[in-house]
């Protein structure tokens, strides 16, 4: 059986590369809805994505993240998970079964430079853990899922805009 995809579109890729930014703007220029499963996370724990990892740890954090992932039901929406969700291998399944996956791609030194306190803004590290060990462990990963790719480095948050539309299959 010839199975086919959604008509939704799933950004992944580093904390920091835009998928909430560029993700709600994308919806728009699409007439799509737009989902961020991040605010989903913080509205089903009533808990702040932060303090969830704090708290709880990441295995905690990515069980939640998992099960709200491979749980979204969607139509003609743009869907931000956060920069983890890469994780799951069920959750990324059922991404890829309801829609596209584009994966807005950047280099270290720009994710490093956008990224403040990594505390503070929750971000799935172990311990001993730097920022660049995280991010070759997880490019692997986004390629791996990528159903189309988006080089957005040195590009304002207009200019990826454009580039993701004109990318779209
Ligand atoms: N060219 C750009 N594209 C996207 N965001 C940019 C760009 N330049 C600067 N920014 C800034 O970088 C930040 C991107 O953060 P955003 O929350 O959208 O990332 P994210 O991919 O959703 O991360 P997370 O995985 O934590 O949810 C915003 O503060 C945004 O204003
Ligand atoms: O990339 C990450 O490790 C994370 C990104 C955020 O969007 C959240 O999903 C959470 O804070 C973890
Ligand atoms: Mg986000």
């Amino acid at each position: 059986m010839i199975s086919q995809k959604g008509n939704n579109y799933i950004l992944i890729g580093m904390p920091g590369a835009g998928k909430s930014t560029i993700g709600v703007l994308l919806a728009k220029s699409l007439g799509a809805e737009f989902i961020d499963t991040d605010l989903v996370i913080q509205q089903k724990t009533g808990k702040l994505l932060k303090d969830i990892i704090s708290e709880e740890g990441n295995e905690t954090f990515k069980q939640i993240e998992e099960d709200v992932n491979a749980s979204v039901e969607a139509e003609n929406s743009v869907i931000a998970p956060g920069g983890s969700a890469i994780y799951s291998q069920r959750a990324m399944d059922h991404f890829k079964q309801i829609g596209t996956v584009i994966y807005l791609q950047l280099k270290f030194d720009t994710v490093a430079e956008r990224l403040g306190d990594l505390a503070d803004r929750g971000v799935v590290l172990d311990n001993g853990q730097t920022l660049c060990d995280l991010y070759h462990e997880r490019i692997p990963l986004y390629e791996k899922y990528a159903d189309i790719t988006v080089d957005t480095d040195d590009l304002k948050i207009g200019e990826a805009l454009e580039k993701v539309l004109e990318n779209l299959i």
